[in-house]
């Protein structure tokens, strides 16, 4: 079970999770939220043969033959004019207005002259219709959005003009995060000169709640089994985050003090640069249980890699990774025995494909590199050198 391939590490913390239960939230609110019900049309839009200008709406067939319309009435969006439309007769009709029956072309406005009850039209070869057909954006019946979607703004605009007050949706997953560490110190605080600023979690909240999850942050825990385990004995969660304690170092105790609470463990470490101490778990009762790395970079790489998909499962959503590809903008040599994710900056070359340069120290102690980034790039395990314009796969971060 040591270092497992990132492919097979992945598929051992994706067995057996799914989506975790379902609610009902207020549309305003469900973005970022995953469906958990198609939704399925209930009436077509727009519901009516629609006006796509401002103008007048007559028959076609007298388009050009009859000389001057009798104005007959007015359609306004919200205010429909009821009766058919007869030979000779013009309605006075706004964008968004039901077009009359009878009626079958709408003249802008531009091209009319209005004398009191009377207008006239300059002649032209077959206008258009201007006439947007009612379900030309959907019919009843049609599935729209589909459960395991994720409700950006965009799909929310469709939930709406669907008539959608309330949306089913995944119960978000409930995740602890839990840093380890006597060297940690909250920001604000005052660290002695061993001791750092603790950052990882702050970032990991984050990139939880990005990605659909509910966190809830643990006090930091100091090196003691004790400690660790009473951490995490009461947390009421679907999945446990620990940072930090991960190795095999004599107080890297995090593993042990999982064991006190019935750890099986599925992946002990993976094959993966930087990260290679990942690991993962089930207690007994249920809760899952990732161990990320210390270092910032191995813990935020890894929460790309396997945190981001768990908790698409657990929400019932598709767990892909949004993998790109780009060319290298400068050579890399050799890689080593791990699959390497090294962070990059992404760029736009004179041809307009997009190029990633990776920065030339990958050390995973290294936030500021971190900060500067905006895409991974990946070298397969044991991978050869590989020259400038060498396409590779990538995974976009995404930036504010
Ligand atoms: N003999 C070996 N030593 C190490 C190995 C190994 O295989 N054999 N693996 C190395 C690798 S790779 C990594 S990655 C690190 C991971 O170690 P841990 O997960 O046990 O992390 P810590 O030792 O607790 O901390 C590492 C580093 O990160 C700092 N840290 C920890 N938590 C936070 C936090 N929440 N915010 C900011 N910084 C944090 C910590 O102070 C350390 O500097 O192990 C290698 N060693
Ligand atoms: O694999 Mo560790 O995450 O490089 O430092």
């Amino acid at each position: 079970m040591k270092n497992l391939t990132v492919e097979e590490a992945r598929s051992r913390m994706l067995d057996g999770a799914a989506r975790l239960g379902v609610e009902a939230v207020a549309l305003p609110l469900a973005v970022g939220r995953v469906l958990a019900q198609d939704i399925v049309a209930d009436r077509r839009q727009p519901p009516f043969d629609a006006s796509a200008m401002d103008g007048w709406a007559i028959r076609r067939a007298d388009y050009g033959v009859v000389e001057t319309f009798a104005i007959v009435g007015e359609s306004a969006a919200g205010r429909a004019y009821s009766q058919p439309l007869e030979e000779g007769q013009a309605v006075r009709i706004f964008t968004g207005a039901p077009v009359p029956a009878g009626a079958d072309l709408v003249v802008i406005q531009e091209e009319a002259t209005r004398e009191r009850d009377q207008v006239a039209f300059a002649a032209g070869d077959s206008p258009k219709a201007n006439i947007r057909p009612a379900g030309g954006d959907f019919r009843a019946g049609d599935r729209l959005l589909e459960a395991g979607v994720r409700i950006d703004p965009w799909r929310l605009s469709l939930a709406a003009a669907a008539g959608r007050a309330e949306l089913s949706v995944a119960r978000r997953p409930k995740v602890a995060i839990l840093a380890t560490g006597d060297e940690l110190v909250a920001p604000g605080g005052a660290p002695a000169p061993d001791q750092i600023f603790e950052s990882g979690s702050f970032s990991l909240a984050a990139l939880i709640e990005a990605w659909g999850g509910q966190v809830i942050k643990l006090a930091p825990a100091a090196d003691s089994v004790e400690a660790i385990t009473a951490a995490v004995a009461d947390a009421a969660v679907d999945l446990v985050v620990t940072i930090g304690g991960a190795s095999v170092g004599d107080y890297d105790l995090v593993k042990p003090a999982m064991t006190r609470l019935g750890l099986d463990l599925r992946v002990q470490t993976i094959a993966v640069r930087p990260g290679k101490p990942t690991w993962f778990g089930h207690l007994d009762d249920g809760r899952r249980v990732l161990g990320l790395p210390g270092n910032p970079a191995s813990a935020l790489v890894c929460a790309e890699l396997f945190l981001r998909p768990l908790l698409s499962a657990l929400s019932g959503a598709d767990p892909a990774l949004p993998f790109g590809v780009a060319r290298l903008a400068a050579a890399l040599p050799a890689a080593g025995p791990r699959e390497h994710w090294m962070r990059a900056a992404r760029a736009i070359d004179a041809e307009g494909r997009v190029t990633v340069a990776p920065f030339p120290d990958q050390d995973s102690s290294l936030v500021g590199v971190f900060a500067r980034a905006d895409a991974l790039v990946m070298r397969p395990a044991g991978a050869p050198p590989a020259a400038a314009g060498d396409l590779v796969t990538t995974l976009p971060l995404a930036r504010a």
